[in-house]
This record gives structure tokens, sequence and C-alpha cells, in this order.
């Protein structure tokens, strides 16, 4: 990882208090502390008016980088649902509207799926989350771009996947978004039932910074 201000810092791009605590995580085996935004009041509110994931992270990741005049890493991310032709997306933190809350979006994913379930337009397969019936309503993916912005050179970017279903109930405490909604088969578990260290194996972010490093390796070679 590239050296920042105060050596072994890296400036994370992100007002999301759960992506925050995961990339603390993430950098905290290679000796380097991840700061947030809440850490910069002075930087303003980004506009994510990008088609597409990578187009936000790479704004994101600009726009801190020019302010601060350091190295900074922008994360966008969502969840594309195959039921939903990939809704919500790139409007996955502002799917149930402009502010919209964790609780807000899942409810309207919820609402919008078990509309087209009520329709008879979802082939519905059940499963066992920790013991409890579930209702897998749909395949589904999390997404997360990386960009890794250096005002001294070209940008880096990357993306990750994870592969689940959206269930019809809300599982588990861990995690943030839409982590209650998603499940996944080879756990029997949603991904807000996982410790954080157990998500950060597997998880589209975890996978995405994977490729960022070994990217960074690659160049230093
Ligand atoms: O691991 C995840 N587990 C559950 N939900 C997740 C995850 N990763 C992204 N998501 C959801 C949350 C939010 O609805 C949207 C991200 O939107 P996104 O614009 O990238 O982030 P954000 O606005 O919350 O913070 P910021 O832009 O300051 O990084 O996707
Ligand atoms: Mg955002």
């Amino acid at each position: 990882m590239p050296q920042t201000p105060k050596n072994k810092e890296l400036v994370i791009a992100t007002k999301n208090a759960g992506k925050a605590r995961e990339f603390a995580l993430l950098f905290e085996p290679f000796g380097i502390v991840a700061r947030c935004l809440n850490d910069y009041p002075q930087i303003p509110d980004i506009p994510e008016e990008g088609e597409t994931f990578a187009d936000n992270a790479l704004t994101k990741a600009k726009t801190v980088a020019e302010l601060l005049g350091v190295p900074a890493l922008a994360d966008d991310s969502g969840l594309c649902v195959d039921a939903l032709d990939g809704r919500p997306g790139v409007y996955s933190a502002r799917y149930a509207g402009p502010g919209a809350k964790d609780a807000d979006n899942n409810a309207k994913l919820l609402r919008e799926l078990e509309l087209l379930a009520e329709a008879g337009r979802l082939a519905v397969e059940s499963a066992a989350a920790d013991g409890r019936e579930v209702r897998l309503l749909s395949p589904a993916r999390f997404v997360c771009s990386l960009a890794l912005y250096d005002p001294h050179s070209p940008p880096v970017q990357v993306e990750g996947q994870c592969e689940g279903f959206v269930i019809d109930t809300l599982i588990g405490e861990n995690g943030f978004g839409y982590d209650p909604l998603f499940y996944m088969a080879e756990f029997g578990q949603t991904m807000a039932q996982l410790p954080m260290t157990r998500k950060n194996e597997i998880s589209h972010r975890s996978r995405a910074l994977a490729k960022l490093q070994e990217l960074l390796r690659e160049s230093e070679a």
C-alpha cells in the first residue's frame, strides 16, 4: 500500500461507518490505520452520479485525494438482484429515496420482491438459516468497486463480488446495509450472522482489496 501523510495511514473516502470498520480490520495486519471521512469534516458530500460502481468509486477517490493532497481509497458498492434486473445496483444507498436509511432500503427491497412473488414471477425455494426456514426470493450479488487515487500516479481500479440470495426476512445483527437479507447457502447463514472477521474472508470488499494488493505488488515487482 502507498505511503500516506503520516506514514502508515490511508484515507478511505467513505462516510459509511460499516465500511470504515471493515477496512480498519482489513488493514490492521499491515499496520496501516484506515482513516475515514469522519476524520475530515472539511470534505463536502460528494455526488455519486456515475452509471457504474467504478465511475463513482473513482469520483470519490479523486475528489478526496485532490482536496487532501494525499492518496485516497474509495469504495462504491451495492446489491444487484437478478429478479430486479440488477437493481438496486448503483442506487443501493438511495433505493428508498434520498437520505434513505438501511432499514428503509431493506423494507423497499422486500416489498418489491414480495410483489413479484405474489404475482408468481419468482421461483421461490426454501432453505434453513441456523434452523429457521427462509424463502430464497432471488439470486443476488454484492459488488464492490475500489479506486485508489494517488495524485502522482494513474488510478488503480478493481472489483470484487460475493454471490448469495435475498431472503424474505431480516436475520442477524452484524454488518450493515443489506447484510440481514443476504443469505449464503454455503454457510446456511446471512451475511449479518457472520462475525466481521469471517465476513472479511469472503466479502466483495475483501475480494476487491485482495485484487488491489495483488496489482500493487505486481507493479512494484
Ligand atoms: O457489505 C455490504 N453489506 C451490506 N450492504 C452493503 C455492503 N456493501 C455495500 N452495501 C450497500 C449499503 C449501501 O446501501 C450501498 C453502498 O452505497 P455507497 O454509495 O457505496 O456507500 P455509502 O453511500 O453508504 O457510503 P460512501 O459513499 O460514503 O462510501 O450498498
Ligand atoms: Mg455513497
